[in-house]
Parts: C-alpha cells; structure tokens; sequence
C-alpha cells in the first residue's frame, strides 16, 4: 500500500514526537511492505513566525490532498499574546473545520502495567478501557464570539450554537461505535442548564429506538467529571459537546498514568482523517528529550485502522507499545522517579519491539 501523509510538527514538544511519530510508520513500512510517502508542512506558531499566520494555504491545501495528518501540537507562551483569529490554537480550530473532522475519538485504556501509574488506586483503573467521541467541529469553541464596551466596562460573550444535523451526526456515530463495543453509551450533558443540551438529549432520546442494542444513559458534566475518578470501569463510549470533551478527556488522561499517554483520531465524512496526541506542546520540557511519544505512537496506530484499514499493522503498534512498558521502560512522566528513556530512546525501543 501507498499512502500520502502530511505531518505537521507544530510547536513545542510537537516535532519531537512527530519525529519519532515518522520513523514509527517507517517501520512498520518495512515490516509490513507499505511506502508511506511524507510531506511536511508548518501549522501553529511555526506558521505565524514564518508566514504570519497560524494555517497558511498550502498547509490546507497540502492536508486536503493527503491520505492522512500527523500533527504533533500547537501553541505556546511566544504567541499567547496575540488576538484570538491569529493564535496559533485559531490554525488548529481551522484545520479542523475546513477538514470536516467533526468526531474526535479519544481512547482511555489502561497498560496493565502502568495501573500503579494512575493518580487512582490500581484496583479502580485496572481494566479500564472506554472512548470518549468529543464533537469537535461545532459547540461553544465555534459559535459567535463578541468582545463590545456596554455600560459596565467590557461585555463579551461565547456562544454555544448546534444544529440539530449536527448533533444528530455525532450521536449516530457514537451510537454505531457503542453497538461495536460493550453496547453502553453515557451522553454526557448540562441539560439542567443548557437550552443546547436540552435538544442534544431530546436527539438521543429520539435516536435510541434505532439502536435497541445500545443502552443509552443522560449524565450531567459536573457528574461525569467525578464519576470519571470515582469509578472510571463503568463507561463505554462516551458521547458530548466539543469543550466538555475537551475538559473530561484531560481528566481522563490521569486514570491511565499521563497525558502522554492518549491518542486521538478526528474523523469525518470520508476526507483525510487527523490524528494527534490529545495533550498539547508541553512548553515545559520542549526541548529536553521529556516528552513521551507514545501518545502520538497511538495516535499513528489510529491512523493505521481508521485512516488505511491497516488492522494487523495497527495491531502490531499497539502491541510493540505493550510490549515496551510490559518489559518496565518508561519515559519520565510515567517513571514515578525511577530510571527514565528519553523520547528518542522510548522511539528506538518500540520500534525494536516492532521489528
Ligand atoms: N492539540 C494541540 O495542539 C494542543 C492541545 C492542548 C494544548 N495545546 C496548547 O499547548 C500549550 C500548552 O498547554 P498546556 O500546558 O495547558 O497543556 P499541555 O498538554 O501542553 O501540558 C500539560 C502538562 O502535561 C505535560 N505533558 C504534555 N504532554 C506530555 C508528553 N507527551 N509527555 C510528558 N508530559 C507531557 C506538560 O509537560 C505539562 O506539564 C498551549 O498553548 C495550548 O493551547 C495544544
Ligand atoms: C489547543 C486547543 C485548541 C485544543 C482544543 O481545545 O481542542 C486542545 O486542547 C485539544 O484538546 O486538542
Ligand atoms: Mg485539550
């Protein structure tokens, strides 16, 4: 198989990951005789420093034409500063819209060896194993913003705006991922609260005849968020808007051990999907040979299913990752200050794993 795909590094700790992310691919190209063509192109503060903005076109155009992207992460203290449209986060929001990813699947699943790893105690984590399917093109993140001067100082507001196709969309989708797995879908809301999550909840309620197999739960976020920590065994699939999404699989993050640890793929309707780690560009350990890959590794195993239909190549990847932290390596987030790989020797390891 050949298979275009754009990479894009980004900022921070993006490029050291993505380039451990590309010599994954590359063997499991050579193992499994795939050609993985790469072609590189800036998103984020990157972009903004050399092009002035944080999603020039021929990055658009070269991740429309592609059969996947790679994106490492974006952001940074450098562009903190700048209006919102032009932070390199807006590129990112952009790149997601204009791709037509509106579902962001983020898996949580614990490594056996790593339960001691989890903030929580091992016999809550053990075996913990669900999706959370974040909306990701629409929600709070995408409706009108104002900032205007009213009569008390400055009025600003965000807006939560849905349409019902697409609320629709991302139930369904949840729904046929949930009749796949254990058959248990929690649609996680603030019904009690939000207009918007009133009809989001009308929607899955309309929708669940159509899925006799599922069993379809309402849970408020307040609640989501500390049944999350509480007892994380109970869920499946979890289904809800863009931001809530956003928050609760950080949090989630923590029941497996580390933020570098979680992958995500965005897919849509048919276009090139976007596959990326859900932390961010950690400008705390750039630099340093810190990070751990293995979130983005995971995210490439994503790729791998979703992107190319490559089942025993993502298999594979996945495998060759258990592997590696079944045998006690680790990187320094998951050392429990114990002896630590950096992020290239963590790289050099699983590949080992793979060959
Ligand atoms: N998809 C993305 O591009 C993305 C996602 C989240 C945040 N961001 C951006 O990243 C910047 C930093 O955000 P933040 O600090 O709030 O969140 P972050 O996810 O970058 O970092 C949070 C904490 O987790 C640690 N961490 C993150 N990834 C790690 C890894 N792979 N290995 C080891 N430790 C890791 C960091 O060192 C930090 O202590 C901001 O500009 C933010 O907007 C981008
Ligand atoms: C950088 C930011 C815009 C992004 C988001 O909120 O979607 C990030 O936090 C993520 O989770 O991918
Ligand atoms: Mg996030």
């Amino acid at each position: 198989m050949e298979k275009t795909i754009v990479v894009l590094p980004g900022d921070g700790i993006g490029p050291e990951v993505t380039r451990e992310a590309v010599r994954l691919l590359e063997t499991v190209g050579e193992r499994f005789g795939h050609t993985f063509h790469f072609a590189y192109a800036k998103l984020g503060g990157v972009a903004i420093d050399e092009t002035g903005t944080p999603l020039p076109e021929e990055t658009l155009k070269a991740c429309l034409e592609s059969d996947a992207v790679l994106l490492g992460a974006v952001g940074g203290p450098k562009w903190d500063r700048l209006p919102g449209p032009q932070r390199p986060e807006a590129g990112l929001l952009a790149l997601r819209k204009a791709l037509g990813v509106f579902a962001n699947l983020r898996p949580i699943t614990v490594y056996p060896p790593l339960a001691s790893a989890s903030t929580l105690k091992p016999e809550v984590v053990d075996g913990v194993d669900f999706v959370i399917v974040r909306e990701l093109t629409g929600g709070l993140y995408f409706g009108p913003k104002e900032r205007r001067k009213g009569d008390h100082g400055i009025e600003v507001s965000d807006t939560l705006v849905y349409s019902e196709q697409e609320i629709e969309r991302i139930l369904r989708l949840a729904f046929e991922l949930a009749r796949q797995r254990r058959g248990h879908l929690t649609s996680v809301d603030k019904a009690n609260v939000l207009e918007s999550s009133r009809v989001w909840r009308e929607i899955a309620e309309r929708l669940a005849p159509e899925y006799p197999d599922v069993q379809l739960t309402h849970l408020l976020v307040d609640n989501a968020a500390m049944q999350l920590v509480k007892n994380p065994r109970q869920f499946d699939v979890i289904v809800t808007e863009n931001m809530f999404g956003d928050i609760l699989s950080d949090e989630a993050a923590m029941i497996t051990g580390s933020i570098g640890l979680l992958p995500s793929a965005s897919l849509g309707s048919g276009g090139p999907g976007l596959y990326e780690p859900i932390h961010g560009s950690a400008p705390d350990i750039a630099g340093k040979g810190l990070a751990n890959p293995l979130a983005t590794f995971a995210s490439v195993a994503m790729m791998l299913d979703y992107g190319f239909g490559l089942g025993a190549e993502a298999e594979a990847v996945r495998q060759a990752i258990a592997r590696t932290l079944a045998e006690g390596w680790r990187t320094a987030d998951i050392a429990a200050g114990g002896p630590a790989l950096s992020t290239e020797q963590m790289g050099e390891t699983v590949r080992n794993a793979l060959r």
